[in-house]
């Protein structure tokens, strides 16, 4: 799968283009056990320009978060291309990475978590601008993290309380201010509103947009949560066992999914929409081990859908419009409306 793609838009230079991107894990599966592969993530392309957001959705175990610990140079890809602002880091080490790292941060589902709860948050923001050689006098350090504070929507006066002071959508504010302190030109937010109060989400959400706007930058919102995905995304990449199953602009995912899992994963969203509500699609088993991934289409033992040539080949993303299935039976339909041979 080679094929990046742009969604016609109004949107410039791709800040981020991820091609063909993979990761394999070397799984020992115990002491008499030959050690196997798990490919968590079997090739993901996509193009990202600043101030758009991508949604990278699917369910637990299909790869979003190596992914997105690929898009963030935590971890390199095992094949594949990654360029960021034109440039291509793929496997980038030393030096070049340290000075391309601030370029894309991520921000967590639990602040908690990423937020030393023995630093105050002044010391926290103050942090990366120290350990990035900002060149910054202590002054300005912390005037930058003070207004960075104000920026995110808490008092300034609170600057030198620690995290557990905090509620948690306060402490993702937090974790959002530091992520930003580098003006980095891409985030990367591995579910940031999953852990939060329904009432606390919109919030968070609101201040994302802001902040894009104001910063310029480019999303990839990590998600397993198709409603909230449909407000902020300007894209929608759907994942099944490390692979695309649909990717296309929300609104052409949306008003017309097109793979048979996007059309589960929209049944069981609980959205204004009671027309799709009542033709709830239930997938049949669950997510194969990507250490066993079925072959052919991976997705054909759950497809209710699925015919003969489903288990033998492999559909590759293909479509118009920049939207595209990786499905046979979304390619273009017969005169009889049905891809021959097909069950439904
Ligand atoms: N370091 C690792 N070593 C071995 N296997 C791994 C490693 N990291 C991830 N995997 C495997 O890769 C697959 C994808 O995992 P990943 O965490 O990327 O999925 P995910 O969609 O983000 O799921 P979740 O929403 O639960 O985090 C899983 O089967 C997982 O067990």
């Amino acid at each position: 799968m080679t094929n990046t793609r742009t969604i016609p838009s109004a949107a410039g230079a791709p800040v981020l283009e991820a091609v063909d991107l993979q990761r394999t894990y070397s799984v020992n599966r115990g002491l008499f056990a030959p050690t196997g592969s798990v490919k968590a993530v079997a090739g993901i392309s996509f193009t990202l320009a600043p101030k758009q957001t991508l949604a990278i959705v699917g369910e637990s175990g299909s790869g979003k978060s190596t992914l997105g610990r690929m898009l963030t140079l935590i971890e390199p890809p095992t094949s594949g291309r990654l360029m960021i602002e034109g440039r291509d880091v793929t496997g980038i080490a030393g030096a070049s990475l340290k000075a391309m790292r601030p370029t894309v941060q991520m921000v967590f589902q639990n602040p908690y978590g990423s937020l030393n709860p023995r630093q105050t948050i002044r010391a926290a923001l103050e942090e990366p601008l120290l350990v990035n050689n900002t060149g910054m006098s202590a002054a300005e350090r912390r005037e930058a993290a003070i207004a960075m504070i104000a920026r995110v929507g808490l008092r300034p006066e609170f600057a030198d309380r620690y995290p557990h002071m905090f509620s948690g959508g306060q402490r993702q504010r937090i974790a959002i201010a530091r992520a930003l302190m580098l003006r980095p030109k891409i985030v990367v937010l591995d579910e940031p509103v999953s852990a939060l109060d329904v009432s606390v989400r919109a919030q968070i959400l609101n201040l994302l947009g802001e902040l894009q706007d104001e910063f310029g930058l480019a999303y990839v919102f990590i998600s397993h949560d198709l409603s909230v995905v449909r407000h902020i995304a300007d894209e929608v990449l759907v994942m099944y066992l490390g692979r695309v199953a649909e990717h296309g602009s929300t609104e052409a995912v949306f008003a017309d999914p097109r793979h048979p899992y996007t059309r589960a994963l929209l049944s069981a969203t609980p959205m204004a929409d009671p027309e799709r509500r009542k033709e709830r699609i239930i997938l049949k088993g669950e997510l194969p081990s990507p250490f066993n991934p079925p072959s052919g289409c991976v997705f054909n033992p759950r497809c209710p859908i699925a015919f003969d040539r489903c288990p033998t080949e492999r559909p590759e993303p293909g479509g118009e419009n920049g939207h595209l299935t990786a499905c046979f039976a979304a390619e273009p339909v017969l005169a009889s409306g049905r891809k021959e041979g097909a069950a439904a």
